[in-house]
């Protein structure tokens, strides 16, 4: 089975991706449109890409193309714990404190943020498209003086000194990566990491109608629908148009969720069903 994640080696995806499909062949991506891309045109099974973060919150990137450009459906999700550790060449790692600049995914940056603002006040912040790409870059400069935040495996992957360990500001750390199919058939996994079933779906509300968000919720509150999420995205259809993405702790029954739907689409919502499928925590 082919799996595609974002790359290079040695992301956090990759780490999430060899826990759950140790047997699988790996293929790694430069961008999350790439990987998806690539689930599109069926190059590979599946495709594992960064969802939401708890500290950060969701990686619009994900959910916009998903929902924008390559709608596909979801077939599970694995929640991983994220440790960020600042590395440099080991030629500047008694020097680490005079780095210019630090490389990496935006959201790593921003869940090191009071660690970079008391320690490396100073030094520039440049977003790279994963982590392990910055540790890439940055052992490819050894003359720079300049660092990633990225995992242990990428330090060890691109021969990088880790300076600093678990600089990430919280330590409840962890991010949801889903996995995404050409075809909504669930991936065989026998795991004891299976921690239970969700279904997500995207709701889009009727223009200029009081209450409708509250209409909504109601719909799901009445029938005891336990919601783990609730998020508005730009529906990119012009100012103040929004969707929403809504996840529902249980996997589509004949019942309740159908009947949740009907009563949104009542109200003249448009309901799209993202996914029902299982949730692993590593
Ligand atoms: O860049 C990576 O390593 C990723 O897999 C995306 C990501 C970035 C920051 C935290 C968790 C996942």
């Amino acid at each position: 089975m082919k799996i595609g994640y974002l790359g290079p080696k040695a992301t956090f995806t990759d780490l999430a991706v060899t826990t759950m499909f140790p047997r699988a062949e790996k293929i790694p991506y430069h961008t999350i449109p790439e990987c998806i891309d690539a689930v599109s045109n069926e190059e590979i099974d599946a495709g594992v890409v960064p969802l939401e973060n708890a500290l950060e919150g969701s990686v619009n990137l994900t959910l916009d193309y998903l929902i924008h450009e390559q709608l596909l459906p979801i077939v599970g999700e694995i929640i991983a714990p994220i440790q960020q550790h600042l590395m440099v060449h080991p030629y500047h790692a008694h020097h680490w404190t005079e780095v210019k600049e630090i490389y990496s995914h935006s959201h790593a940056i921003a869940q090191c943020h009071k660690f970079l603002h008391a320690n490396l006040k100073k030094a520039k912040h440049v977003y790279m498209t994963s982590t392990s790409a910055a540790a890439k870059f940055v052992s490819e400069r050894p003359h720079l003086p300049i660092a990633a935040i990225a995992n242990r495996l990428a330090a060890e992957e691109y021969g990088l000194t880790i300076v600093q360990e678990n600089i990430h500001d919280y330590d409840y750390n962890h991010t949801r990566f889903i996995i995404v199919r050409k075809q909504n058939e669930p991936l065989k996994i026998d795991s004891p990491l299976y921690a239970g079933d969700k279904t997500t779906l995207m709701v889009m509300l009727p223009k200029d109608q009081p209450g409708a968000l509250h209409q909504v919720l109601s719909a799901f509150a009445w029938r005891k629908l336990n919601l783990t999420k609730i998020e508005s995205r730009p529906a990119k259809t012009g100012l103040g148009n929004y969707f929403f993405i809504i996840d529902i702790d249980q996997k589509m029954d004949e019942v309740l969720i159908p009947g949740a739907i009907a009563e949104l689409e009542a109200l003249d919502c448009t309901v799209q069903v993202l996914g029902s499928y299982p949730y692993y925590i590593i």
